[in-house]
């Protein structure tokens, strides 16, 4: 074939792409491909194909979306995390002349591929998938609003993840940072596919992220049980309404600078550069009026499952209820004012910088309000410490450090001295860490058996907690010290070899995580193996307070066979003292949303579009982006969009629970 027609078919995409000479990359290609084939080869084996895609591809039921958006917040955990030891490994070694095992260039992609798959596919699906999952349930709902909208939402995010996951074997990601600064993201500077790889996947997740959050404000604006006012909601959908209220505000900033980098990268337009009036800090202004309130997006939802348990093993009804959510819409506020502390360094002049450092500051105010009252709540309260509580504390510990050190970066003329070094590092992996990742374990184990119906296990469990919270202090505290000295961040060598202790240390704390991820895969697997040792039949094992603790455990696809009715906070707290009694009979049919492939088939095209642009395949795109939108037009003629659960099938379900009829907790 001549290289003209090869060109055209396959746009920028040569024999060259497949890194066939990066032994690293080979290895690890081997390796994953060999664990895919074997996965298919188990799910053919089993037959279960036909399972996997009628019941859980094509679901629209929140409650198993949020399990899949979990499974891949923890495949991608795995991902991203092997890029942290890594970069540890070759941080502890490359001192002096040993110039260790990754080069400049492979470093730098690691360090993004790192960033940009922990935020955007780590924390955002397991607090998406978190809140998919609980909050519909504590507001007495059959559903989101949005059913099918749910399943495609995760599509696209699935699918931005698998197109970030292609650029490890065929050509290669983005080496510019978590936030692929211009100029440097320009084409003049990276040429090849990485950043065009970093842009197609974000940008398809995006539109995920941003379709669930209307999804879920939609819910908890429209669909609460009667009774459920706002100020006796659960404190955890306070912080999902916040947090998604903000994400719906603020990603069409971060698409709309990931769009005008694509105009000049694809077209050649000169919004970020310097040429023809273009302006690099516009940028990054809109990249982090994305950014800031990003980390509280993912924060606050943490927050409420903080919230949650601390009430549940304190058995006490959360102090200070409505203080805490207006800390919470201050917090949310607040974080729409303070993004430019992220270059205060720009130059933008003392008063400028000190707004910003000022309005910065204050934002410790109503986080500290929720720290105390979470420890008033703890305070002659009756406190089991079982593993979610277990998390509470170490949280607590831990983040309060990481936001001191964020204050410390607030004022302006100490943040011209840490910026960009190891110390912003060691602080946002303090508070992402001890906030946001103990926060979802938290979530994860307190919420495990509503979804299963067993208990995780306790010992593996233990391993998992004591694995993350003494490993991090190893990791970072070292990082801190280095990154005061004056250690800038994202190096992959050191001249000076009186820093490689402090290396080694951090890198012996990453493998100490390592063994509380392992942990924490273990649990699971040895809770499965468990099983019936640890089966809860009450649907109710913490004693909880809410109402997702009043149905079965797993709760049946349409939640509750009666909406059930608030009079109270801690709603199902308040009706087990009062002698609730469940409805033994007078079940009517259930109207509910059937599933559908639309999802996944869209998703899949939106893939193929990204992954053509990427490489130029101009003919490919045109197909998948027409393939879209005849797909989107077919799927509006889908008139079979529902279906009624019959009375019977309601009473059975009903009557199979093994909770006694009056509903009592055991
Ligand atoms: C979940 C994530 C998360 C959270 C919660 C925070 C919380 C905070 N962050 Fe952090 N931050 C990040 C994630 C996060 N950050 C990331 C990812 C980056 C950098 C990304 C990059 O450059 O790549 C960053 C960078 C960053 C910078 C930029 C530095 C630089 O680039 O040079 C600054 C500067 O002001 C800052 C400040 C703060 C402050 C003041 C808080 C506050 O909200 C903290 C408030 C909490 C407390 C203070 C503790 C509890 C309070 C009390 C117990 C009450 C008493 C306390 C006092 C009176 C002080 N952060
Ligand atoms: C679990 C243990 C973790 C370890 C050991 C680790 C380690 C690292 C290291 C070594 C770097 C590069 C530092 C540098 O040289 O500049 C880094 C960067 C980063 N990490 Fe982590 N990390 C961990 C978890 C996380 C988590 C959970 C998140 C977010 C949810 C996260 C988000 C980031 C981000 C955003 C960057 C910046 C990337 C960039 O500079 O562009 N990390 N991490
Ligand atoms: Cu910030």
């Amino acid at each position: 074939m001549s290289d003209h027609l090869l060109k055209s078919i396959f746009g920028r995409l040569t024999w060259e792409s497949f890194p066939l000479h990066e032994p690293i990359l080979l290895t690890t290609f081997i390796v994953v491909s060999l664990l895919g084939l074997a996965l298919v080869g188990a799910v053919t084996h089993f037959r279960l194909w036909g399972y996997l895609w009628n019941e859980w591809f094509t679901s629209v039921d929140h409650k198993r979306i949020g399990i899949m958006y979990i499974i891949l917040g923890i495949v991608m955990l795995l991902r991203g995390f092997s890029d942290a030891l890594m970069m540890r490994a070759q941080q502890a070694i490359a001192f002096g002349d040993n110039q260790g095992f990754l080069e400049t260039h492979h470093y730098d992609q690691i360090f993004t591929a790192h960033g940009t798959i922990m935020i955007f596919f780590v924390a955002i699906p397991l607090v998406v998938g978190l809140v998919n999952y609980v909050m519909p349930l504590q507001i007495g709902a059959r559903d989101v609003a949005f059913p099918f909208l749910n399943n495609f939402s995760f599509w696209l995010t699935a699918a931005g993840s698998v197109l970030v996951m292609i650029s490890l074997f065929i050509g290669e990601f983005a080496s510019t940072g978590w936030l692929s600064y211009a100029p440097l993201a320009g084409l003049a500077y990276s040429p090849e596919t990485g950043v065009d790889y970093y842009l197609w996947a974000l940008q398809i997740a995006g539109v995920g992220t941003t379709l669930s959050a209307i999804n879920m404000v939609a819910t908890i604006i429209k669909m609460r049980a009667p009774g459920m006012t706002m100020m006796k909601m659960p404190v955890f959908c306070w912080t999902a309404l916040c947090s998604n209220v903000l994400a719906i505000a603020i990603f069409p900033a971060l698409t709309a600078a990931f769009f005008l980098l694509m105009l000049d990268r694809y077209v050649g337009t000169h919004f970020f550069t310097n040429e023809l009036g273009g302006s690099p800090m516009m940028y990054w202004n809109m990249v982090w009026i994305w950014g800031h309130p990003e980390v509280y997006v993912l924060v606050l939802p943490a927050f409420g499952i903080y919230s949650e348990i601390t009430s549940t093993f304190t058995g006490k009804r959360l102090f200070g209820y409505s203080s805490m959510v207006y800390a919470t819409v201050v917090i949310t506020l607040l974080s729409y004012l303070v993004w430019l502390h992220h270059f205060f360094t720009m130059g933008a002049g003392p008063s400028v910088n000190s707004f910003f450092g000022i309005a910065t500051m204050v934002i410790a105010i109503p986080t500290g309000a929720k720290i105390f009252n979470w420890l008033f709540t703890m305070y002659r309260g009756d406190i089991r410490f079982e593993l979610p509580m277990m998390w509470v504390v170490a949280f607590m510990l831990t983040f309060v450090v990481g936001g001191m050190t964020g204050v410390l970066l607030a004022i302006p003329p100490a943040d011209f001295v840490l910026h960009n070094s190891l110390f912003l590092v060691a602080h946002f992996h303090n508070v992402i860490i001890g906030g946001v990742v103990f926060g979802l374990f938290a979530g994860m184990v307190y919420w495990f058996p509503k979804a299963f119906g067993f208990k995780l296990d306790e010992f593996w469990g233990k391993v998992a907690f004591w694995g993350w919270v003494v490993g991090y202090w190893i990791a970072w505290t070292p990082i801190y010290v280095v990154g005061l000295m004056g250690t800038t961040r994202r190096v992959n060598h050191f001249d000076d070899p009186t820093l490689q202790p402090y290396f080694v240390v951090a890198a012996i704390g990453a493998l100490i995580i390592l063994i509380g991820i392992l942990g924490f895969v273990m649990s699971i697997v040895m809770g499965f193996v468990k099983r019936d040792k640890l089966r809860d039949l009450t649907g109710d094992p913490w004693d909880g307070r809410t109402l997702e603790w009043s149905t079965s455990s797993p709760p049946p696809a349409y939640n509750f066979a009666f909406t059930p009715v608030i009079y109270d906070l801690d709603a199902w707290y308040d009706m087990k003292s009062r002698g609730y009694e469940r409805p033994a009979g007078g079940y009517r049919p259930i109207h509910m949303p059937r599933n559908t492939g639309a999802g996944v088939i869209l998703a899949g095209l939106a893939l193929t579009l990204g992954f053509a642009m990427v490489w130029y395949m101009w003919w490919l795109a045109a197909l998948s982006f027409a393939g879209l939108l005849v797909v989107t037009v077919a799927h509006t003629f889908n008139f079979k969009r529902d279906y009624f659960i019959p009375a019977d099938a309601v009473a059975l379900t009903e009557s199979a629970r093994h909770q006694p009829a009056d509903g009592s907790p055991t």
